[in-house]
């Protein structure tokens, strides 16, 4: 592994004394393709040991995880015992978890498996301490939580981001809107992003993508690029693997700041500030977490039966029409399924009869029509 972290070490370096210019444009290009690549095989070890960078030995339960990811000592534990109950030992000093703890917030009608992990320190995407285990256990959850300390620099969120960025996790991004098909012939055919007039110049041209695609030694393919993207964006395309999380940032510890350093924490982006010691403001965590969680809460109505308002079925984000609703209820249940009734916000009548494609809404009251 030392190897390829001082390859890394070397393009890092290199591009760091590159002027960033037309002229070095296409070469920036290839170094950062070439880093992802490297970076790939720190993460997805290509000997038979170890496979995808394992993360903790932790089952899913529940209906959605979120981990609590952030620098030794901010109070991930004490936040972890706060909110579920679970006991995790916390503690003046440093690393204190050692490993993954797991425990239940049972929340609006949803059962939240929540993760204290161990502290990562910088370099833990390279494979220092236990960082390499957290962020592959941080790549299942559905929400982030970075747990920051108010006392510490705020510059601390930047290093984590780039912590779990490494390791292809994007915090609050949208996958880029490039189209990337590999053919067996045809060349390559690159359509770059024509702007409006008025808007910016596209940041990546047609030769530096190309450039990239050569560095992957992709011979015959079509990128068709509809939005303003890096060089980075296309190489995440090409990769593939990456993850794209919605991140909470929980500023901790605020019982030691002053009112004006409070108001200076609005600056940074979705975050909540809150002392788990004192428990200020868990309910505006939980808030926040349940909003960038997007769960929709589903209520099964048994014919001739009350709907069941406590035990909701919980549809992730994307998976919210009725065939998601079918399936998540029994493998066989769409083979039968014949149509349904729908009560709520996405229904147009009181009830509504709709086909598999429906699209559901948070709330919604659904009874399933079997065929006979
Ligand atoms: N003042 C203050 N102290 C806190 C707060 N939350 C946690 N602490 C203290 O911060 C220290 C570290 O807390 P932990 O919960 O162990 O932190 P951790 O992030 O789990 O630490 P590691 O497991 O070592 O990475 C302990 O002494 C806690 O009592 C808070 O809201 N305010
Ligand atoms: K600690
Ligand atoms: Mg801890």
């Amino acid at each position: 592994m030392s190897a390829i972290l001082e390859k890394i070490a070397t393009i890092e370096l290199e591009m760091s004394r590159t002027q960033k210019n037309k002229a070095t444009e296409n070469h920036l290009g290839s170094l950062r393709a070439k880093l992802a690549q490297l970076r790939r095989e720190l993460i997805e070890p290509s000997g038979k040991s170890g496979g995808k960078g394992e993360g903790f030995d932790v089952t899913k339960t529940g209906d959605c995880r979120v981990g609590l990811v952030g620098f030794p000592s901010v109070g991930k534990s004490t936040l972890l015992t706060k909110l579920t109950g679970v006991h995790s030992e916390a503690a003046a000093y440093e690393f204190t978890t050692l490993t993954c703890v797991p425990g239940v917030i049972h929340y609006r009608g949803a059962r939240v498996q929540l993760l204290d992990l161990p502290g990562i320190i910088e370099g833990a995407k390279d494979g220092k301490g236990r960082g390499r285990q957290v962020i592959s256990t941080a790549r299942t959850c559905d929400v982030i939580v970075v747990v920051l300390d108010a006392m510490k620099p705020l510059t601390h969120r930047r290093l984590i981001e780039k912590e779990l960025d490494g390791f292809g996790i994007r915090l609050n991004k949208k996958p880029p809107n490039i189209s990337y098909t590999v053919k067996e012939k045809g060349g390559v055919n690159v359509l770059p992003f024509k702007p409006k007039s008025g808007e910016d110049p596209a940041w990546l041209d047609e030769s530096t993508a190309k450039a990239i695609l050569e560095e992957y030694h992709v011979k015959n393919c079509d990128v068709k690029i509809y939005e303003n993207c890096t060089d980075e964006e296309l190489i995440d395309v090409i990769e593939g693997n990456r993850i794209y999380t919605p991140c909470v940032y929980a500023v901790n510890k605020i019982d030691q700041i002053t009112v004006e350093e409070l108001e200076l924490l609005d600056e940074v982006p979705h975050y909540v500030p809150v002392s788990s010691g004192k428990e200020w403001n868990l309910d505006g965590l939980l808030d926040k977490i349940w909003e960038y969680l997007n769960l929709t809460r589903i209520y099964t109505k048994p014919k001739g039966q009350n709907p069941a308002y406590d035990a909701p079925i919980i549809l992730k984000k994307g998976q919210v029409t009725v065939e998601d609703f079918c399936n998540s209820l029994h493998k066989s249940m769409v083979k039968n399924f014949k149509e349904a009734n729908v009560w709520g916000i996405s229904a147009k009548h009181r009830p509504q009869k709709v086909g598999k494609e429906h699209v559901l809404s948070d709330e919604d009251v659904v009874q399933i029509v079997k065929k006979i």
